[in-house]
């Protein structure tokens, strides 16, 4: 078995999900296709409701900003001239929900309409959170070792927290100091990694940042976080040069703390 020994400074593990804790099949296979198929029903029952146009209002913004990528739908602002119209909004919302899905954009427009859709999905048992098989017994036993540990993801922390409170695990959200999302910055820009040292009260070098997305590990590394890539059925493949210059490890059991014995 490959070993990565992390370094005596590191106190706090940092986890992405999709691809590191949850394979990608999930998240392509059960969530997304839940948004995609319940969307328009959804704005239709929640329309009224504050937080629903408090996404919409969010979603427009981004398209505003998106206004020259080839594709995007923009959402008219509703002027109170009816069902018809209201209609209309309805389904400029959902097309352009579908227009970011295709492209598997991670905007935090996007990503807040998705975690509150997951609420009910999860609430009543129809989805449950999944992790590859080394995931939870490994998180327990870095814990037991002193670890903080974090979640950095795409994903709304409302959609992290329905993920691992509502899993086929049971509810593990205990096992995690804290969560980070978008709000943050995005995961390919470094300056979020520094500003994530920063919120939890440590320097970027006390952290070990594990993801499936190079990208994502270099913005880390150029923060000074130690990165390891990780590598899951399902994944995107890696380049001979990816390969060779990062630490990969295939499950969390490859990781050896400073105190394992
Ligand atoms: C609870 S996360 C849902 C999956 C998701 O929407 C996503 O974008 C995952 O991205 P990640 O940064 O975890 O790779
Ligand atoms: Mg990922």
């Amino acid at each position: 078995m490959v070993v990565f020994a992390v370094p005596a400074e590191v106190a706090v593990i940092l986890l992405d999900i999709e691809g590191t804790t949850t394979p990608i099949t999930y998240v392509k296979d059960t969530l997304f296709p839940y948004i995609k198929d319940n969307v328009k029903e959804y704005l239709r029952a929640h329309w009224e409701e504050e937080e629903c146009q408090q996404d919409i209002s969010l979603l427009r913004k981004q398209a505003e900003e998106d206004s020259n990528l080839d594709g995007v739908v923009p959402i008219p602002l509703e002027t109170g001239n009816g069902e018809d119209e209201v209609e209309q909004v309805i389904q400029a919302v959902v097309d352009n929900v579908h227009w970011q899905m295709s492209l598997d954009r991670k905007t935090t427009a996007l990503k807040q309409l998705q975690g509150h859709m997951w609420r009910a999905a999860y609430a009543t048992g129809r989805m449950k959170g999944e992790f590859f098989q080394d995931v939870v017994p490994a998180i327990r036993k870095w814990r037991e070792a002193g670890m903080k540990v974090y979640i950095y993801s795409s994903g709304s922390v409302e959609a992290q927290k329905l993920l691992f409170g509502y899993s086929t695990e049971g509810d593990i959200l205990e096992l995690f100091d804290g969560h980070f999302d978008t709000k943050i910055g995005h995961k390919v820009e470094s300056e979020s990694y520094r500003r994530i040292a920063s919120s939890i009260g440590c320097s970027t070098n006390n952290v070990l940042f594990l993801t499936d997305v190079t990208r994502e590990a270099n913005a880390a590394e150029e923060a000074d976080m130690h990165v390891a890539v990780v590598v899951r059925p399902g994944n995107a493949g890696l380049t001979d040069d990816e390969k060779s210059y990062y630490s990969l490890i295939t499950s969390f059991n490859e990781l050896f703390l400073p105190s394992s014995t």
